[in-house]
């Protein structure tokens, strides 16, 4: 579903920001992606699903290069920023809707799905307030469920949980998981390695932009935590 091919990114007058990084995530996966502060994961992530370009690589979307067919590529992927950036002057309904209507999500599929997951995540009763005055959990809900409403078959996420109260982290968990059980692929940033390890089926540790350890999370960790694995892999490479 997803196949990055040696990518290369280099900010102008910095140095490389990930080099020569290459995974695979099929259908199905829920993949995390882990490293620490300035590894290269937001990096890796914008580049991913269009938003930065990079200087070598390639990146696949469905079989589909995300250069070559950008508009293609968007429509089968859905990306939850770190922080996301929302339209304050709209209602959250109004937002909602206006993602709707660029993914083209029938009137009748959108509406069962704004009330099921508005109801999951507990923000029915603000839909109708201007985003400007939400919280900045309240925030993540309605950017999370902006991008379920059109059903991704590739759910890219930065730091998901970060900023979310611990009923909507679960919530969101098992709606990963039920995403991934009907065929979809999943891919996120955390820092949090608990998650991650009870989450994945795979993960790869990033390192200074270089990927260090990528695979099942099982065959990852050997019967060891994944804090341990990602320590060992952090202080010896
Ligand atoms: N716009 C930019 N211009 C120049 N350098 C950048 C830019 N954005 C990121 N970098 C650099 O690229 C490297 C990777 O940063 P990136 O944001 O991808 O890391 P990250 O793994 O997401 O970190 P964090 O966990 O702190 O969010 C860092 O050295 C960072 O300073």
């Amino acid at each position: 579903m997803l196949q990055i091919k040696n990518i290369t990114k280099r900010y102008k007058g910095g140095k490389e920001a990930v080099s020569n990084l290459s995974l695979d995530i099929q259908a199905g996966d829920i993949y995390g992606f882990i490293g620490h502060n300035g590894a290269g994961k937001t990096t890796t992530i914008k580049a991913v699903v269009g938003i930065i370009d990079f200087d070598e690589g390639d990146i696949l979307i469905d079989g589909e290069s995300i250069r070559v067919s950008p508009i293609n590529c968007k429509k089968k992927l859905a990306y939850i920023p770190d922080n996301p950036d929302l339209y304050e002057h709209l209602t959250g309904i109004q937002y909602l809707n206006f993602v709707g209507d660029i993914f083209e999500v029938s009137a009748k599929d959108r509406e069962d799905k704004i009330r099921r997951y508005a109801n999951d995540f507990e923000i029915t009763s603000v839909l109708g307030d201007l985003i400007s005055s939400y919280s900045h959990g309240m925030k993540q809900k309605l950017a999370i469920i902006s991008a379920l409403i059109h059903d991704p078959k590739l759910l890219i996420l930065d730091e998901p949980f970060v900023g979310l109260d611990p009923k909507a982290a679960i919530i969101l968990k098992n709606t990963m998981r039920s995403l991934c059980e009907q065929g979809s692929a999943i891919f996120f940033s955390t820092h949090v390695l608990d998650v991650a390890e009870k989450l994945c089926n795979k993960i790869a540790i990033i390192k200074n932009g270089k990927l260090m350890a990528s695979g099942n999370t099982n065959e990852l960790t050997k019967g060891q935590s994944l804090e341990d694995v990602f320590m060992e892999v952090a202080d010896h490479a």
